[in-house]
């Protein structure tokens, strides 16, 4: 069967649009990366930004994909991958390899604008690598002491702000998928980083009891380190860490700053590891270029192996997380309730948890229902109003501000005063909500989010050039402060 160009970019599209369907989120995070070449005579041509790019969608989308093209063409389809760091992604969030360390990946799981491309095309061979090898033979069974026993993968919530994260823990975990080593986990207080860890720990011991792990906080490897020096014991110290530990799991190493003695120690633990192919995981609340007063040798060993960072989770992942603690917890939570709490609490899981479990207790010492009127109420009473605006509450302020009605900024008029308006509204969610570009798009008529990307930057772009702009802002956030 021969078909024109256009022919098989319809076909391919036909396919992919199958694909959408299944997982909208994901798909736009990840295929909007992937440009259609061609597809003749049962060869399909794909360019890709990066080989993680290209390891995801071969995983996660291709069966589908290919399945669909045989079913509308009889084709048993082959692809030929081209990696093109010149390719100009039309989504915006795929992830990006870093220029220069030749064997590092970056991955951002986060909506933030990409990098500057780096080097030309260079076309590669359709197969992944061989998986890492097998870690080395495990001897005595060795029980960090410190695990959270709910903290496993089962009770992880996975959406678009932590998938990376959570996927590259599951194949340190040995659990498929190429490992990386080391594997960076970075974010925020309280997005998840140490249950990741926990759940790797956990994995790793159900499946191999006799695994030697050792899971850290970076201040207890400290504490470690100055112990053994204290009691003449560095050679304990070195064989617990070098050598008698086939999984090293450090929580927080932003600890180390500027604490150059362990920074040293760690650099040679974290040496002898790699050097045996022991898989060493790493959080930080900051990306590794990021991390202050940390030895420039440190910081490139961190970015070897995968750097993928944990966002504030979108929605509909909090609203999955509240849900599921409460029935881990045995809460009863209506639907409105959880919906309620994932809204006014949207940057830091352990926050809505915490929350969640007050409001358990007071309704079980006042023996009132968790019902929506005593969850606004108990809420509104411990929070201040700037913490739980919502979007809503933005768009009401910006329609005052400009005597439109809230029907203007979710229509789909586009006079350049509703427009300029809507842009505003936008701007401000980002900013202050800190919500997900998804998330804005949809609370402004199902835009897409590459739409409210650019409105936001256009609005920083003329904060920072045009007076009247800028007055427009500081009145509305006069006023979004003033109904604290
Ligand atoms: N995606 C998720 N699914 C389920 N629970 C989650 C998720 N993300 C975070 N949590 C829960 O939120 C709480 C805080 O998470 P965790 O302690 O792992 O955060 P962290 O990123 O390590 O924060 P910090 O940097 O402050 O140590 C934990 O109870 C954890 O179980």
């Amino acid at each position: 069967m021969t078909t024109s160009r256009d022919e098989s970019r319809a076909i391919f599209e036909r396919a992919i649009e199958h694909t959408r369907g299944l997982s909208p989120a994901t798909f736009d995070q990840w295929f909007g990366g992937v440009q259609f070449d061609d597809l003749t005579d049962g060869v399909l041509s794909l360019r890709v930004q990066n080989e993680f790019v290209l390891e995801w969608v071969k995983t996660n989308f291709l069966p589908t994909i290919t399945d669909k093209i045989r079913e509308i063409t009889g084709w048993s389809v082959q692809v030929a991958w081209t990696i093109d760091q010149h390719l100009e992604a039309p989504i915006a969030n795929v992830p990006q390899m870093p220029p220069v360390r030749p064997r590092s990946l970056v991955v951002r799981s986060s909506t933030n604008p990409p990098a500057a491309p780096a080097s030309p095309s260079a076309p590669v061979a359709a197969e992944p690598r061989a998986p890492a090898p097998a870690p080395a033979p495990l001897r005595r069974p060795a029980l960090p002491d410190d695990l959270n026993p709910k903290h496993t993968f089962a009770t992880f919530v996975v959406g678009p702000s932590n998938q990376l994260a959570h996927a590259a823990a599951i194949a340190a975990a040995g659990g498929g998928g190429r490992r990386y080593n080391p594997l960076f986990i970075c974010g925020g207080t309280g997005l998840g980083k140490t249950h990741l860890v926990h759940a790797i720990a956990h994995r790793v011991l159900g499946e191999r009891p006799g695994a030697r792990i050792i899971y850290v906080s970076a201040e207890r490897f400290t504490n470690d380190f100055i112990t053994a020096i204290q009691h003449h014991r560095m050679d304990d110290f070195r064989a617990k860490y070098r050598v008698h530990c086939d999984l090293l799991l450090v929580d927080d190493i932003q600890f180390l700053a500027g604490r150059e003695q362990t920074q040293e120690e760690f650099f040679h633990t974290f040496n002898a590891l790699h050097g045996l192919d022991r898989q060493i995981v790493v959080t930080s609340d900051k990306y590794p270029q990021n991390l202050e007063r940390m030895e420039e040798r440190l910081v490139s060993r961190f970015s070897w192996g995968l750097v993928a960072d944990i966002q504030a989770p979108e929605l509909e992942t909090r609203v999955a997380i509240v849900r599921n603690k409460a029935a881990l917890e045995g809460i009863v939570l209506p639907d409105d309730v959880a919906l309620y709490l994932a809204q006014v609490i949207r940057s830091n899981v352990r926050e809505l948890e915490g929350t969640l479990i007050r409001l358990a207790a007071k309704s079980s010492l006042t023996g009132r229902p968790v019902d929506l009127a005593f969850a606004r109420a108990e809420i509104t009473a411990a929070t201040p109003r700037a913490q739980i605006m919502s979007v809503e509450d933005i768009q009401r302020a910006v329609c005052h501000h400009f005597h439109l009605r809230s029907i203007d900024l979710t229509s789909k008029d586009r006079h350049k005063s509703i427009a300029f308006a809507r842009h505003v509204a936008m701007y401000l969610c980002k900013q202050r909500l800190k919500v997900s570009f998804p998330e804005i798009g949809r609370a402004f008529g199902n835009r897409d989010h590459t739409t409210v990307m650019s409105a936001v930057r256009k609005i920083e772009a003329q904060r920072d050039t045009d007076p009247q702009v800028r007055a427009h802002l500081e009145a509305l956030e006069r006023k979004l402060a003033g109904d604290s």
